[in-house]
């Protein structure tokens, strides 16, 4: 479970944050103009509640401090490639310590400038130890996430425009093959590397060998979480001693939990610095973010939701955030069906993204989104919830319990960055209440929603199948959960079966006998005799197995699925996106990898494909 992390880890470098407001606003007076020049990015960014058109609100210049970029100790070339005129709290906290070489362990808010905090002292150390020919990998940035991956091959690319420097990226689902050819290309300077580990893992076994200068964790929490600590070690295992090549480690994340303080150990040299710009009893989220949760039972989540994004109106740019892969897609699929209803409110366009979707097409859809100027709902599983900066969020939506309360500040932390305005909405069923009560999360200024408005019971037709691969991933899900929602196995069944039904599952059979397995629901119609059956969505044999089921009353269960995937995965619901991918001459071990890449949240304790 998350904790401050403060408490801990030592030494410790607490930085006084009211001290750099306080110089901030000492020095605004005299060297700083009224209102800090907005970035290009903070230029296409609207706060909550103004239209596209209007003028930049912003919300919070608490991260702001009054050193310019200009008066940095860094090389008139990187100077040059900063589009920013002020350094965040983070980034004046870091730079000097980073560039004098020292390992560095760093928590600060989502969206304060963690990437150039330590991009930027990285470039400085290229420049000083500057080679002619290209140095591959010699800053090695590893990264959870494909897309957080290449976001940061952008700024990096942006940051060494002025630079003889190159930066490329390796990332899982993309041909690797093309990868090894850059990688090895006299004429494509690498000198920074961007990766994924699985992806990055899969180079060094086929013979790439690299000696970074200078290696960064970003989201350093979640890399060193079960789900990718094996493989840092692994190719940590790889790269020359530390001591012997005077390796730098840097770990930026706005969280950690208490698994870092013996991972840190491995990675960091014993004199590291621990920074941190969030002060001891600081909340961890953006005070200025308006956050609220909504109570309501699982059978109206879906209209709830509607309701939710007819409110924020058509103007508004929206992450929703859903538990799985499958819940992700199926809820897409759910709110496209209601936007292209003509009864249906007016809702802005709708793109997903998850794991299930083929990279070119994750890829797609970020772009896409990323892109919309405003106007536009981004349905996501937890592939986005870190690091991802896209311009101009307004609303985040979190539907169902966030796997932690980290992820829920990380998911958070996709609006209100960089001083911008955002607001936040948790959509909770009645069970699901325990979460608010989380320390982490009680301390949140989280208050009920009140502006729900009715919106009756909105209609739509999905696939038989993707409703079924929806409710066995839900149940997955949920059984991770069993506990804090006091839920014996057949409650939880009962309430999948709900799920199931409020994503329009019709399941009736007719019939004296029943179905034999299932026993779900049975009622009589009319006041005749007819007996009425409802049964769940099919459930593979092997897939009850898994989640461990077996013997739980009002299960569908089959020897297997008619699209023969026992998982309850494979198919395409209507109107998804293909599943092909960029495949290549991939080995077993890759297969594995890329699958891996694909689970990226650890469910307490079990990994939930998102
Ligand atoms: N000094 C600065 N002045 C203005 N804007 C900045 C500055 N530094 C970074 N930004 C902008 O702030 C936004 C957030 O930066 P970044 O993505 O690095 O945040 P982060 O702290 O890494 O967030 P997260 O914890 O979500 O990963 C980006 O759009 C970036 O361009």
């Amino acid at each position: 479970m998350f904790t401050r992390f403060h408490s801990f880890i030592r030494p410790i470098e607490m930085v006084q944050r009211k001290r750099l407001v306080q110089n901030a606003s000492t020095a605004a007076t005299q060297a700083r103009p009224p209102r800090v020049r907005p970035s290009p990015v903070l230029n296409s960014m609207t706060a909550p509640g103004a239209s596209a058109s209007s003028n930049i609100v912003v919300a919070d210049r608490k991260h702001f401090t009054s050193k310019r970029f200009a008066d940095a100790p860094i090389s008139e070339h990187s100077k040059a490639g900063i589009k920013h005129e002020f350094l965040t709290d983070v980034q004046d906290a870091t730079l000097e310590r980073a560039l004098s070489g020292i390992d560095l362990l760093v928590q600060a808010k989502t969206g304060t400038g963690k990437t150039t905090a330590f991009l930027l002292p990285a470039i400085e150390r290229l420049v000083s130890s500057f080679s002619a020919s290209s140095n591959v990998g010699q800053i090695l940035v590893l990264a959870p996430t494909r897309e957080l991956a290449l976001q940061i091959e952008e700024e990096a690319k942006s940051l060494l425009a002025h630079h003889p420097y190159g930066v490329q990226s390796v990332i899982g689902g993309t041909n690797i093959n093309t990868e090894k050819t850059r990688l090895s290309s006299p004429t494509t300077r690498s000198d920074i590397l961007i990766a994924t580990p699985g992806r990055l893992l899969d180079h060094l076994t086929s013979g790439l060998t690299l000696r970074p200068s200078v290696l960064v964790l970003d989201e350093a929490d979640r890399l060193l979480d079960q789900g990718f600590r094996k493989d840092l070690e692994r190719i940590v295992g790889f790269l020359p001693d530390r001591l012997g090549t005077k390796r730098q480690c840097m770990l930026f994340s706005a969280t950690f939990d208490n698994a870092i303080q013996e991972i840190a150990k491995l990675y960091l040299d014993p004199n590291y610095k621990f920074i941190s710009t969030l002060h001891e009893d600081e909340i961890n989220t953006h005070e200025h973010v308006p956050q609220s949760y909504l109570i309501t039972p699982l059978e109206r989540t879906l209209p709830t939701l509607v309701s939710l994004l007819k409110h924020a109106g058509p103007l508004a740019k929206t992450m929703l955030f859903c538990t799985t892969a499958r819940g992700t897609a199926v809820v897409a699929s759910v709110l496209q069906q209601v936007s292209a209803s003509k009864a249906g409110p007016l809702l802005p366009p709708i793109y997903e993204i998850h794991s299930r979707m083929s990279q070119s097409a994750r890829t797609r859809a970020a772009q896409a989104f990323r892109d919309a100027p405003e106007g536009a709902v981004l349905v996501t599983s937890d592939v986005t919830a870190r690091g991802m900066d896209f311009p101009g969020v307004t609303y985040i939506i979190q539907l169902s319990l966030p796997t932690s309360p980290a992820q829920y500040i990380h998911r958070l932390g996709r609006t209100a960055r960089a001083g911008a305005g955002g607001e936040g909405i948790l959509i909770l069923m009645p069970d699901e209440q325990f979460f608010l009560r989380l320390p982490e999360i009680a301390s949140l200024p989280l208050t009920p929603y009140t502006k729900l408005e009715h919106i009756g019971d909105p209609t739509f037709d999905l696939d038989e199948r993707a409703i079924g691969q929806a409710y066995a991933a839900w149940l997955g899900f949920y059984k991770s959960w069993l506990k804090p929602l006091r839920w014996t196995p057949a409650e939880l069944v009962k309430q999948g079966a709900v799920w199931a039904r409020c994503l329009g599952w019709r399941g009736v059979t007719e019939s004296s006998g029943g179905s034999g397995t299932s026993g779900a629901g049975r009622g009589q119609r009319g006041g005749g005799n007819e007996v009425l059956s409802w049964t769940p969505p099919p459930i593979a044999k092997r897939t009850v197995g898994m989640m461990g089921l077996r013997g739980t009353p009002g299960l569908n269960i089959v020897d297997r699925l008619d699209d023969g995937d026992d998982n309850g995965g494979g198919g395409r619901g209507r109107g998804q996106p293909q599943q092909q991918g960029a495949r290549g001459n991939r080995t077993t071990g890759q297969n594995q990898r890329r699958r891996q890449e694909k689970s990226q949240v650890e469910g307490r304790g079990k990994v939930i494909t998102t």
